[in-house]
């Protein structure tokens, strides 16, 4: 007689405990479910997890396949059939221009969180595996990446103004789809997961051709992300003088220039991205660059802001230059730094700017000249009705949309 063959492992403990502990109070949840197996087992676990939480499914249809909408559709279906509302979300490419599948991850994370955003979620989950992370891991070593990169995937993170979850780093592609197999779930099995012309499909191979252990590289990777996160709170005790005022930040220099080079780095990288709300860092060899630049007390641009040494201090402002390309705004938030109220129709907020200064008497502001520039001014067209940050001037108010609590996040982030 013939053995029986051993029931698939069930990997649904596991991925119930990470989900506890990752987002065990939230009371709403969404999950982004592409139809492939990995998020499709996510769904179902988290619908058999939820225990009075509200579970809300997105798609995002790319249109870059022909049945894609169809494959929305067959998601929507099986959502429903779980009793969880589900939406998709439609991605409309301007234009073809850099990299498809990075903008196409940019553009499906944007809606994600503008969707969580308008259904009050407090997290997305995400359906990344011990083998996304393995091979995120590979490509970044073989790409020569930092300590972030080698990082690779957090079981958390926030980006894009929302948090991410990913709930299912313990568990395997192979194992995953054993358990669906074996409960008789269908998936969706995406052709582009085959085509060696995408970096990750050359190696998942790779690490399939060399019997790598995926499960030990996850480990690996997930070691580098217990000592990044070491790093960052050392940076974040190197920045405990930090002031932020008016939109610009001053650190201490002394703390800073006896920290290794990593912790310059990212306190580097956290304010620049505080100063500019950029969704990701500068480089890392313009961000060398610039700090040895200011080790030798020069003042040097970097991503839009200025870092400029000030005695005992350095300061980090906006780049006037990338102030006055900011777009015009007519609903308040402006420069993605800036949210002004008071605004009628008619009127936009942009740049102070140069021309105008001497009649607004800036002096008077305590900001610089350039920092005043950079800073935001009520405009009718062309004529300039009020600069708050240089005398305020109701019903106009001005507040940045970040402050000291924001910083530190920055220097935690990952
Ligand atoms: N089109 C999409 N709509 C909604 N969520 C998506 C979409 N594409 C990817 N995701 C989310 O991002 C995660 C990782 O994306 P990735 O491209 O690695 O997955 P995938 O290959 O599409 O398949 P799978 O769903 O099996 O993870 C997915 O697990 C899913 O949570």
């Amino acid at each position: 007689m013939a053995a029986a063959a051993d029931p698939a492992p069930d990997p649904t403990p596991a991925i119930r405990a990470a989900l506890d502990r990752l987002a065990g109070d939230m009371p709403a949840l969404g999950v982004a479910v592409s139809g492939g197996g990995d998020s499709v087992a996510l769904m179902r676990i988290m619908a058999g997890w939820a225990c009075g939480r509200r579970i809300m499914v997105a798609t995002v249809d790319h249109g870059l396949r022909e049945n894609s909408t169809d494959e929305a559709r067959q998601v929507a279906d099986m959502a429903r059939s779980l009793g969880l509302p589900h939406e998709t979300l439609t991605w409309q490419p301007d234009g073809m221009a850099g990299n498809l599948m990075a903008n196409a991850r940019d553009a499906r994370l944007r809606l994600l969180s503008d969707w969580g955003r308008r259904n009050d979620l407090a997290a997305v989950a995400l359906g990344h595996t011990a083998d996304d992370r393995a091979e995120t891991l590979m490509m970044r070593l073989a790409r020569g990446s930092g300590i972030d990169g080698l990082a690779a995937m957090a079981e958390w993170r926030d980006a894009f103004g929302t948090r991410w979850l990913r709930p299912m780093l313990g568990a395997g592609r192979a194992e995953l789809r054993d358990w669906l197999r074996a409960q008789d779930f269908a998936w969706i099995d995406d052709p582009s997961n085959d085509r060696d012309e995408f970096e990750r499909v050359r190696i998942r191979k790779a690490i399939a051709a060399m019997d790598l252990d995926i499960a030990a590289l996850s480990r690996a990777a997930a070691h580098i992300a217990e000592a990044r996160d070491a790093l960052s709170h050392y940076a974040l005790l190197a920045s405990e003088d930090a002031v932020a005022r008016n939109g610009s930040l001053t650190l201490l220099r002394r703390p800073l220039s006896d920290a290794p080079v990593e912790i310059r780095r990212r306190l580097l990288v956290a304010t620049c991205r505080w100063i500019t709300g950029a969704d990701y860092p500068p480089r890392r060899a313009t961000v060398l660059h610039a700090l040895d630049a200011v080790a030798t007390g020069n003042r040097v641009t970097l991503d839009g802001t200025i870092i400029e040494p000030c005695g005992d201090r350095l300061r980090i402002l906006r780049e006037p230059a990338a102030a006055l390309r900011a777009a015009p705004s007519t609903d308040g938030i402006w420069d993605n730094r800036w949210k002004i109220g008071g605004l009628r129709p008619g009127q936009h907020v942009a740049a102070v700017g140069f021309a105008p200064l001497p009649a607004l008497n800036w002096r008077l502001s305590g900001l610089r000249r350039d920092e005043a520039a950079a800073s935001p001014a009520i405009w009718q067209g062309d004529r300039l009705i009020a600069a708050p940050l240089l005398r305020p001037c109701p019903p106009f108010r001005s507040n940045p949309l970040r402050g000291p609590t924001e910083f530190r996040k920055l220097v935690m982030a990952h």
